[in-house]
């Protein structure tokens, strides 16, 4: 195949920064897709609806004057957020959900939640209200090996939540196990789970064999190559609650080569072309759609995309930096070449 057209795909997790190293990448993301969810871990978090619809006109203003890309806005979830922030956030179609960050998991996640327990009441208005509950699925106890963290949160944390809160809409957000897949795979249709590019293309040996490569640390961190496996074979059934989150997530190259490094992939200046990668290597590149363009909208009730991407089958070479405000920043694959090169046709 030599070419191949999807209907213009989305973005449902999204790293986009602030400020001028912001601007310097929104556009590779509006390029390829139609919308993307903004996910909220800035310093200091966003947790209102007023500071992210005001995050979400900085972005629209970085954003060329013909773009046609539509941010969507999570909410950063505290142990301190008011039911009525809910409600609020039910009120405003800019706003998709609120994003739960176990305090301590991840980039920017000192201002999340420290215990589930706390957060009772602002979860029972998610449910009342249906605003969806996107999740960073780990738990955080230093004694838990951190290639078990997710296994252990769905067992602990997500289970009990969706017993709790059947009606709640909930995304198991990068999802990188085996059994984050079979957990998701046994729900209704109100749980989903997004799958990253570099989850579906990697392994752990990618991080570790050979030498350190910071550029493939990222949070969760690559599983071994059984759970990738997984991955690929739920991204490529068609199985509707799986759908495409890139978690692409700049940091300043400074920041990833050190002695103690940054978690997170720059995966968005390439996105649309490494899935087609990995849907490509299953044997799968008719499902690309499903999962790019369907599945998420589907899930959040949102309409399709009007207009189209094409894959064309044209191997051009990533370039090894890219321009991020006073620094520069290393995308996935950088100095290789990827076999497909992306053309969006807004309709
Ligand atoms: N995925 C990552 O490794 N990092 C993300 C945070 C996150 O999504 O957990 C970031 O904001 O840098
Ligand atoms: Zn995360
Ligand atoms: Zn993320």
């Amino acid at each position: 195949m030599d070419s191949i057209t999807l209907a213009t795909p989305d973005d449902w997790h999204l790293h986009l920064r602030d400020g001028a190293a912001m601007a310097d990448i929104v556009d590779h993301s509006a390029r390829q897709f139609g919308r993307a969810v903004v996910m909220p871990n800035l310093k200091p978090p966003v947790t209102t609806v007023t500071a992210a619809l005001e995050y979400r006109g900085r972005i629209l203003a970085a954003l060329p004057d013909d773009a046609r890309f539509e941010p969507l806005m999570a909410l950063y979830l505290t142990d301190a957020t008011p039911a009525d922030e809910v409600r609020r956030a039910a009120e405003t179609p800019e706003i998709i959900g609120f994003k739960l960050y176990p305090a301590g998991a991840t980039t920017h996640s000192e201002a999340g939640v420290t215990a589930i327990g706390k957060i009772q009441r602002t979860l029972e208005a998610l449910e009342r209200h249906d605003v969806p509950l996107l999740v960073h699925g780990e738990v955080t106890d230093a004694e838990i090996d951190i290639f078990d963290r997710e296994a252990r949160f769905i067992e602990s944390v997500l289970k009990p939540l969706v017993r709790r809160f059947p009606a709640l809409r909930i995304v198991l957000e990068h999802v990188t196990t085996k059994e984050g897949v079979e957990f998701v795979q046994g729900c209704g249709p109100r749980i989903g789970a997004t799958i990253t590019a570099h989850h579906l293309l990697y392994n752990r040996n990618a991080l570790l064999a050979g030498g350190i490569r910071p550029h493939h640390y990222c949070l969760p961190v690559l599983k071994r190559e059984s759970h990738r496996q997984a991955l690929v074979s739920a991204a490529t059934s068609g199985d509707a609650h799986f759908f495409l989150g890139t978690d692409s997530a700049p940091h300043p190259r400074p920041h990833k080569e050190s002695a103690c490094g940054c978690a997170g992939c720059y995966t968005a200046f390439t996105a649309v072309e490494l899935y087609a990668l990995a849907f490509e290597r299953a044997g799968a590149l008719d499902k690309l759609e499903r999962f790019a363009s369907h599945n998420g909208a589907d899930f959040y009730g949102l309409p399709r995309n009007r207009g189209t991407l094409t894959l064309h089958r044209a191997p051009w070479r990533i370039p090894d930096a890219l321009p991020f405000g006073r620094d520069s920043l290393v995308p996935a694959m950088a100095g290789e070449d990827i076999p497909w090169r992306a053309s969006r046709h807004p309709g």
